[in-house]
């Protein structure tokens, strides 16, 4: 196994470790926090994710979105190995992509650019300080995002949400690694520099 492997199996056992009740309290934190930056208030169009393997739950912070009167998305696989982000309402009709992760059912026309959302909440394994972010593996959230590494001004805004104990002293950067702005945690929001 990798180095990067090996970590990715070591965070995933301590966060399917966790109760129903550490889970749900975390994730209400998490939004409280996110919520509370102006980079959440001044957002329109706001991207989440369905949480898998005991990922910190993003629902908390959608359904803040939406009572905010924000726009929510959800990734869908694209055919180039990228992403492609769907409107998305709670209760809209769903279907499961290969990794069983539910996706809004969308005609092509509706697909948002990625480039016109103000802000996408990010899922991850570990990240750290500088913003470097390893996933689960598959380079969806790189490979959408590569634009950022050759532009100066970054939109939409990059946020991972995670649990404290997923941050590491540091992550080897990949060339392909798209940094993440900031990381939303249980304890705090980490600008990344
Ligand atoms: N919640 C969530 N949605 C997401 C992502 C994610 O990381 N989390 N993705 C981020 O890129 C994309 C999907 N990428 C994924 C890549 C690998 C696995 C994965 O390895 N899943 C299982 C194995 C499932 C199977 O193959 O049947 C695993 O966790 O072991 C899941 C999603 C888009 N949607
Ligand atoms: N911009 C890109 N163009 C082509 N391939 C890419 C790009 N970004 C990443 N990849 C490929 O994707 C693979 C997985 O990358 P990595 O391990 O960093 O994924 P990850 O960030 O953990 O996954 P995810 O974003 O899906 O959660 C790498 O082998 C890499 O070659």
């Amino acid at each position: 196994m990798t180095d990067r492997n090996r970590l990715r199996h070591e965070i995933r056992r301590r966060r399917a470790a966790l109760t129903a009740a550490q889970r749900e309290r975390a994730a209400r934190h998490v939004a409280a926090r996110l919520t509370a930056t102006a980079w959440f208030r001044r957002a329109r169009h706001v991207a989440g994710y369905l949480a898998v393997s005991g990922e910190l739950d993003a629902l908390p912070a959608l359904t803040a979105a939406r009572v905010a009167g924000k726009r929510l998305y959800l990734p869908a696989l694209a055919t180039h190995g990228g992403l492609w982000f769907h409107p998305w309402r709670p209760g809209m009709p769903m279907r499961g992509n290969r990794f069983g992760i539910d996706e809004p059912l969308a005609t092509p026309r509706r697909r948002k650019d990625p480039r016109a959302l103000d802000i996408v909440l990010t899922p991850l394994v570990a990240f750290d300080r500088h913003g470097h972010r390893l996933g689960m593996g598959g380079g969806f959230y790189d490979r959408t995002f590569a634009y950022q590494l050759c532009v100066p001004v970054r939109r939409p805004i990059l946020i991972g949400l995670a649990y404290d104990f997923q941050e590491v002293e540091s992550l080897a950067a990949e060339s392909w690694d798209v940094p993440l702005a900031a990381v939303v945690t249980p304890r705090g929001v980490y600008r990344c520099t």
